[in-house]
């Protein structure tokens, strides 16, 4: 894990829309999350949380400034490298778990290892799955899962592969209050167990206690919650 250096924006100014329109969703904007550490950021809608996001999983490429991962500066690639980095080191929670309806939890799992053409590197479905702990629900599909269950499923597949950099949208927007801190409990255990870094955004103050670090965001500008 010695060649593992997380996630780095420095500096990263994204503008969105044209014309009149147009927002500095980031305004420089620097942010450095170490392998095994989850990183909270919260802040009012608007504020450029999910741009943030995007930048990280190099899907936006900012006007300014750098992000890299594990050193690769993303701008730096051609749009197909860029999605090949994508698919094969970072990873995506969202908010309703998007798990694919016909597939039974451990199939979300096994799909991502018959896609990713770094499977041997990956992990073994049925361990992973253990890890988060949902073998007793292995066989069942998207519709016979809890909320919070189906959020399980998703940092577990999210975790296949071994991604450099989990990134992390609202998960317990869906969720009461036990089974908000169950899965962020889960997410800050996984996160240190991968050694990877972890973005979460999020609105419950209520979980902020088992990251790591807290920043706020505020009109597309970072600082210390
Ligand atoms: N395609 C776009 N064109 C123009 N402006 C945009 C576009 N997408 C987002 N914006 C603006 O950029 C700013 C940042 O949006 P962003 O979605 O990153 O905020 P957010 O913090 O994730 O909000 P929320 O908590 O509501 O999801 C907002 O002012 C938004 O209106």
């Amino acid at each position: 894990m010695n060649d593992r250096t997380g996630l780095t924006l420095s500096g990263v100014t994204v503008r969105l829309g044209d014309g009149d329109t147009m927002v500095t969703a980031l305004d420089e904007v620097d942010l450095t999350v170490a392998p095994g550490e989850l990183v909270a950021v919260v802040g009012p809608s608007g504020a450029g949380k999910s741009t943030l996001l995007a930048v990280s999983g190099a899907l936006t490429v900012p006007d300014q400034g750098t992000a890299t991962v594990d050193g690769h500066d993303l701008a730096g690639m051609t749009v197909r490298q860029r999605a090949a980095y994508r698919r094969d080191h970072i990873g995506f929670v969202f908010q309703s778990g998007n798990l694919i309806p016909a597939l039974t939890a451990l199939e979300q799992l096994r799909l991502v290892a018959e896609l990713s053409p770094h499977r041997a590197g990956g992990r073994n479905p049925a361990e992973l799955l253990a890890d988060v702990g949902m073998t007793h629900r292995a066989g069942r599909r998207p519709h016979q899962l809890s909320g919070g269950e189906r959020q399980r499923v998703g940092i577990a597949r999210a975790l296949m592969g071994r991604p450099k950099l989990l990134l992390v949208d609202e998960p317990t927007a869906a969720l009461d209050r036990a089974r908000s801190h169950e899965v962020v409990q889960l997410l800050a255990r996984e996160t240190k167990e991968a050694g990877v870094a972890t973005v979460m955004v999020t609105h419950d103050h209520d979980v902020l206690e088992h990251c790591d670090r807290v920043t706020e965001m505020i009109d597309g500008r970072l600082s210390a919650g």
